[in-house]
Order: C-alpha cells, then structure tokens, then sequence
C-alpha cells in the first residue's frame, strides 16, 4: 500500500521562531515527499531553505493563492511566486477561505487554474457545515463544489473533505462518515483521485482516520504546530 499523504496546515500560526524549533525535529525525523508543510506567506522561503539545506524530501506549501497570474492587486501573492520560493502545492478554497473572506468555489476553481499553471499541485478544500448535513445536502453541497473544476483532469490535483463542524472543533467525523464521502467523492471525480481527510486529526485518532477506507491522507490544522503530535501522525501513515 502506498504511503499515506500528511499535510500540516499552520494557518495564521507560527513565528520566525516556531519554525526554527518545529522543522529540525520534522527533519530529524527523515520524514519523506508524502509530508508536507503549508506556513504562512512571511515563513516560505525561511522554510524552503531549512529544507533545502537538510535536502528533505518534506513538501512546502501555501495556505492560499491569487486567481491573477501577475499586476496590480495590491497584497496579493501569486503561483508564480510561490514557485519561486519553493512551494510545490497550494491549498485551495479551505472552509476558513470561504466562510470568512467570502470565497466562492467558482474563485477557488481559478486558484486553481492558477495554482497548475505555475506548475504546482492543487489541494482542493471541500466539505458541509453541520445545518447542511442535519439539512441532508451534504452531498449536494459537495457536488456543487467539484463541479467547478469540470474540465481539469483530475490527476492534476488532490482533494481534501473537510466537514467545517470538525475543523477545529476537536470532533472529528465518523469513520461511517468520513468512508461515505470520499467513496462520494471518488465516484463523482476518479477513483483514483487522492482525497484526503482534514477536520481535529491528531496524534491519538489518525491511525483510526487513516485506516478508513478511501482516505490518502490527512490535512491536518492545529496538530500540526506541535513537532510530537505531528510526528505521531506522520508515523501512522507510514
Ligand atoms: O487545514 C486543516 C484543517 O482545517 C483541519 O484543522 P484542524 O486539524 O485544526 O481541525
């Protein structure tokens, strides 16, 4: 069985020195490509080069991306920028994005779009609340936000099924749950499609998620600020 993905998503977290205190233990740990990190815009190219130095094969990431390929949006950072830093995939239209800056999917599919034109992998975010689940439209709700990428072939990126009433919440869906929606997902991309499951992983439930059926891997938030518990997580997806 191929390795599972590990993805830790520091969101607006982190300092200068956070990231020279967690990434040598990540380092020491000889972690592989199927990790990766995702910092914030100011710590990229301080971590790009830690990597570099210690020659890891742990992936660098951005939390978020401009639609525009280059000009005058002011406070904007491109994919092409991102490339030039080192980053090698962009998380793309997370729950935070949409619920709190208004990001539609129809914005998120031309990050996207952009996101691969630069040459880097995609990691499209989808998910319900919990009224949209009580309501019986989870899977609608999900459909709606993959038919925007119709078009692009599905290698091209990855999925991440991040039900918003888990993320950050320290409940964490169902194996039932979490089965049911990457088998939907799945269906309705590729099968082959890599979906990752992101919604309070940590060290002591990521054996549990990571054996679901269907799961390649873990988008992981606040577990992943702490080298040990991340560590653990990375250990359970061998
Ligand atoms: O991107 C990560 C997800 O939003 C999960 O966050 P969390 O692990 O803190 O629940």
């Amino acid at each position: 069985m191929p390795k599972q993905t590990v993805i830790g998503n520091w969101k607006m977290h982190g300092s200068i020195g956070q990231i020279r205190s967690v990434v040598p233990e990540l380092l020491r740990a000889g972690l592989g490509a199927n990790v990766a990190l995702c910092v914030a815009y100011p710590y990229l190219a301080l971590a790009k080069s830690m990597l570099s130095e210690a020659e890891s094969a742990i992936q660098l990431g951005a939390q978020d991306v401009c639609e525009y390929h280059i000009g005058a949006y002011t406070g904007e950072v491109s994919a092409g920028m991102l490339a030039d830093v080192g980053c090698e995939m962009v998380i793309v239209g997370h729950s935070e994005r949409r619920r709190f800056f208004g990001e539609t999917s129809e914005t998120a599919a031309r990050k996207v779009r952009a996101t691969l034109d630069a040459g880097l992998l995609p990691v499209y975010c989808v998910g319900e609340t919990l009224q949209q689940r009580d309501q019986g439209i989870a899977r609608d709700i999900i459909a709606e936000e993959l038919q925007v990428l119709a078009g692009v072939p599905t290698s091209l990126y990855a999925v991440a099924y991040e039900p918003s009433w888990a993320v950050g919440t320290g409940i964490v869906a169902t194996p039932e749950q979490i089965a049911e929606m990457h088998a939907f997902i799945k269906q309705t991309l590729d099968v082959r499609t890599r979906v990752l499951y992101g919604g309070s992983v940590k060290g002591g439930n990521a054996a549990q998620v990571l054996s679901v059926d269907g799961v390649d891997g873990v988008l992981v938030g606040g577990a992943a600020l702490s080298a040990t518990e991340f560590l653990e997580i990375c250990h359970e997806a061998g």
